[in-house]
């Protein structure tokens, strides 16, 4: 029968009964066999064309090849993604760009040519001062690494051998199971001449954690917990008489990879021993001593200092002594403090007539003592008083914190909205502890000021009740040590303190010479160290602090071994027909560059270790203030990607500091001359077999200003200046560079105080101006500013599972905007900005009871905060973003290789190349004080504050 054909019964069955014959019609099903088992197998074929462009592109190495049988395709050929800018390589024969950096593109490798291992760059982390950080997945271990590329210049080749031996002694002598929060480091090597360090991939670092805060700072449980664990890495640096001299928030980074998640310390690029503390401007300016800013002798206890402000910054969201200038920075400490350094200080600090005027007399001031009278015998000038005399008006920046004190600051801070009353209580008495803690952190006289010892035992610390003001224990004082630390360094790619990297172990303990002739010998004096191991102060892990003081020192030594290669020697090839006498590669560029330069008797630039003898001073390594004067009036002019304190390494500042530096060394006769002696000479001597002359005795002074390094200077600096194309090179730079060499070195050079007014103090009238206050661009008004980049490429990972800080509302509006009834209740978001201070007629009543926030800053209109908005371009000019794909290590120890420093563990994959993507922050970790659902939009996870309070 025809199953098309109705039946001869009624319609109605004949319509029921007909159905479609399955051959023609099948049922469109999306299941698939897997997931409904049983159905019966349906594939509905779809047949399309490929559509002619994917065809195209498909097979386009075959269409190629249709078109023009010739062509031949090859991977380089690929567009290159480049991560450096600017891009254009015009050094280093075409691998560096004019700042000096490696040139760094997707997938570019970068090996380490003594154990053939890959570093295959993926992105850039950051930059700054010293180079590019950039995130590469080791192929042999499937896992990644944060790689920094330090940039090809003697300087900071030098600066970062001396981070690469620091951190190589902090992690295998003092913190051999990683412990104490201070960034592993894995590798280094040589590349392209470029030093290459590599270290744990670790996250973000707090600065920006605060920022995707919306700058309303942290939890009082993470803030006690980031506390506890800076501290141990402080009381560590304290053990090991290191200080690091640039302690901020952006040099303290989020290690994931553990949980719950922890901090570490990084950037040892400024760190010193404390007994060789030669650079007299250090420390970011917001984090800066009053005994820097004074220029007065310092110890690890600045970093104490700066570990304060950071304290207190994590728990405000904003920085406490935002300073636009170093007066601005004295006035608020003062302001905020109350009180002034002690009369001991100010009596024998450099720059103390550059902020203070002396009313009273100072011979009764003795050991702290005040004069006579009780009163200190001096007074902060006024900012009239100081425009008087630096011919200068200061810069002063916004007042954030309406001329509080630090104790209403923190108790005056808005608590969470309805935050039940007993935790607002609870919460009373912590912040009442964290005064008290950070009264002993920013405390003006540095002896006084606590350790890392005493301060892990304040309550707000170790979580005990605050009851009363704190006493510390006593600490131990630490005798001097004469010892010198020997480190060696193996220009192959191998450098390593020999096995007695610590100052406990006695005796000379080297490797072998290396076979390069530009080996040298550096030795690095630590006669008075007191960084005798495992004494005095050091942790018992997870206890807190221990109180073993003991161990003082035996009389080893300790001696740095650094190449000239790389930057400042090594991969020397005769170019372009010049030929090469006696000089490391920047001479060999000289040479080529100055035709006058007749190559004879250059020394090679890498000899010494300390003193940066080269016009290439990083920024930060301004040599004390009485030795120079640069004009303030020579400000440094930024490349587009050259952050304000990284690009102050080529700034007029640096150059002159570099200059300066070995002034004062050699005029000073103190034991780093020798060192810079010493170094020359063998450093010289290595050069020996270039056919120069290999004298080796370099006596003091004198012999040393008809060194060769001396020579060097100079012609170095005519080497900066024609690689930079003379752009950013001061009048007062050019002046050195165009002094005689043995006028520049040879003399005790100080240079006329162009401002001709009398001071109390005649060093303090050569003091070296804040870079900050010749900023061309600085503007307070930046002070928040971010990066010139837009939310859309904030990575949605750091959306998910990271909980800082709620975006809900908070009692009124934001921390620091009072609140009026008609805004109570506003969500303080980040596009209104984050503060805005009351002027002095706003300030108006007294805060009341009801009302928590008053005194505090008032919401400021969006208009008048264009420093915040999120689009407004950054100051800096084009940046890059710091991408937050990095994600940390996961095993924190192990040795990787006894020859190297320490490899990543095989399994410190920190994301893998398979798995990219998984959030930083995905441990489910709360941060914020009013967190209680995930950041939906975060600021960019760019870098940092680079002009604020930098070294610059
Ligand atoms: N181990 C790391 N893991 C992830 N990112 C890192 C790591 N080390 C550095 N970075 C990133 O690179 C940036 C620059 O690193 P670092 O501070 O060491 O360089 P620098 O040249 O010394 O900078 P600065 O100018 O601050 O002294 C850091 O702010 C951080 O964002």
């Amino acid at each position: 029968m025809d199953e098309l054909s109705p039946s001869p019964q009624s319609k109605d069955s004949a319509a029921s009964l007909w159905r479609p014959s399955q051959l023609v019609f099948g049922p469109y099903s999306t299941q698939t066999q897997s997931e409904a088992p049983n159905s019966k197998s349906q594939t509905l074929r779809v047949v399309v064309t490929k559509p002619f462009v994917a065809r195209l592109t498909k097979d386009i190495v075959e269409t190629y090849h249709i078109c023009n049988p010739q062509f031949k395709y090859s991977e380089e050929l690929n567009p290159k993604r480049y991560l450096t800018s600017p891009s254009i390589g015009v050094l280093n024969d075409g691998y560096d760009n004019v700042n000096s950096d490696l040139i760094l593109t997707v997938n570019f490798v970068l090996v380490n040519l003594d154990t053939q291992r890959r570093y295959v760059v993926k992105d850039v982390l950051g930059h700054g001062t010293f180079g590019q950080v950039a995130k590469c997945w080791v192929p042999e271990t499937n896992s990644f690494v944060a790689v920094k590329i330090i940039k090809n210049q003697p300087a900071y080749y030098q600066q970062a051998l001396v981070e690469v031996s620091i951190l190589t002694t902090l992690n295998k002598k003092y913190d051999p199971e990683d412990k104490h929060h201070i960034v592993r480091i894995y590798d280094h090597f040589v590349y392209h001449r470029h030093l290459c360090i590599c270290f744990e991939l670790l996250d973000t670092n707090l600065y920006e954690l605060i920022k995707i805060n919306h700058f309303r700072g942290l939890s009082l449980t993470i803030v006690q917990l980031f506390s506890k664990q800076i501290l141990h890495g402080l009381a560590l640096l304290k053990d090991a008489g290191i200080i690091h001299c640039d302690l901020k928030p952006e040099n303290i980074l989020l290690c994931t990879s553990v949980k719950p998640a922890e901090i570490k310390i990084i950037d040892f690029g400024s760190a010193c021993m404390e007994d060789r503390t030669v650079y007299s401007y250090i420390q970011s300016r917001y984090y800066r001593s009053p005994e820097v800013l004074l220029g007065y002798q310092y110890t690890t206890s600045i970093d104490m200092w700066s570990f304060g402000c950071i304290v207190a910054e994590l728990f405000l969201g904003l920085p406490l002594f935002p300073g636009a200038s170093e007066f601005d920075l004295l006035r608020r400490m003062i302001e905020i403090l109350g009180g002034q350094p002690p009369d001991c200080v100010l009596k024998e600090a450099k720059n103390t007539s550059k902020f203070f005027k002396c009313i009273r007399s100072v011979h009764n001031v003795e050991n702290g003592e005040l004069s006579a009278s009780g009163k200190s015998a001096y007074q902060a000038l006024t900012e009239e008083e100081y425009e008087a005399r630096e011919l200068k008006r200061p810069s002063i920046g916004k007042e954030y914190f309406n001329r509080m004190n630090l104790e209403e600051i923190v108790t005056n801070y808005p608590y969470r909205k309805n935050l039940p009353k007993e935790d607002v209580v609870k919460e009373s008495q912590i912040r009442l502890a964290l005064v008290d803690f950070l009264k002993g952190l920013v405390e003006f006289d540095p002896a006084k000021r606590w350790s890392p010892f005493q301060a892990s035992k304040h309550p707000f610390v170790t979580g005990e009740p605050f009851t009363r003001p704190y006493k510390p224990p006593l600490e131990t004082p630490r005798m001097p040590v004469a010892q010198n630390i020997r480190v060696d360094h193996h220009p192959g790619g191998g450098h390593w303190f020999a096995a007695g990297l610590s100052p406990n172990i006695p005796g000379r303990n080297r490797v072998s010479m290396h076979s390069s002739p530009h080996f040298q010998v550096v030795p690095y004096a630590h006669a008075n160290s007191y960084g005798s191991v495992g004494s005095h102060g050091s942790y018992n892990d997870g206890t807190g602090l221990g109180s073993s003081y003991g161990s003082y020192g035996d009389t080893s030594n300790v001696f740095a071994y650094y190449s000239p290669v790389g930057p400042s020697g090594m991969n020397m090839h005769a170019q372009g027909n010049v030929p090469m006498l006696g000089s490391s590669p920047d001479a060999r560029r000289r040479i080529i560059q100055y035709s006058h330069g007749n190559g004879l008797g250059m020394s090679p630039s890498a000899g010494s270790f300390a003193p940066l003898p080269l016009g290439t001073s990083p920024s930060q390594f301004t040599p004390p203030s009485s030795y120079s004067q640069v004009s303030a009036g020579s400000p440094g002019h930024y490349g587009p990607t050259s952050p304000a304190r990284g690009s102050c390494h080529g700034s007029p500042l640096g150059k002159m500091a570099a200059v300066s530096q070995f002034n004062r060394r050699k005029s000073w006769g103190y034991p780093g001359g020798s060192q810079t002696q010493e170094s020359s000479s063998s450093h010289w001597q290595g050069q020996a077999t270039d056919g120069t002359s290999s004298n080796q005795a370099e006596g003091n002074s004198q012999i040393l200003g008809s060194s060769p390094s001396h020579l060097h200077l100079n012609a170095n600096a005519g080497s900066w200046k024609q690689q930079r194309g003379g752009s950013g090179i001061s009048p007062g730079y050019l002046a050195i560079q165009s002094m005689p060499a043995s006028f520049t070195v040879g003399s005790n050079m100080q240079f006329p105080n162009t401002t001709g007014v009398a001071h109390e103090k005649p060093e303090a009238s050569l003091s070296l101006p804040d870079p900050g206050d010749w900023d061309p661009n600085y503007s307070d008004e930046l002070l928040l500013q971010e990066d010139g980049s837009d939310v859309s490429c904030f990575t949605t990972e750091f959306s998910q599972g990271m909980h800082l800080n709620s975006a809900e509302k908070l009692v009124g509006a934001g921390r620091f905007n009072r609140v009026s009834n008609t805004s109570a209740g506003l969500s303080f978001q980040r596009q209104n900005g984050p503060i805005q201070s009351y002027s002095h007629a706003e300030v108006g009543s007294p805060p009341s009871t009801n009302e928590p926030l008053a005194g505090y800053a008032r919401l400021p209109k969006p208009s008048h905060f264009p420093h915040i908005s999120q689009n407004s371009p950054s100051r800096l000019g084009q940046q890059y973003q710091r991408s937050s794909q990095g994600r940390p290590t996961n095993s924190r120890g192990g040795d990787w290789n006894h020859m190297k420093v320490q490899a990543p563990p095989p399994n410190f994959n920190s994301g893998g190349p398979l798995s990219p993507g998984n959030s930083s922050f995905s441990n489910g970790m709360s941060w914020g004080r009013r967190a209680s659902h995930p950041v939906t939009s975060i600021p960019p996870a760019s870098r940092g504050r680079k002009d604020y309070g930098r070294i610059a």
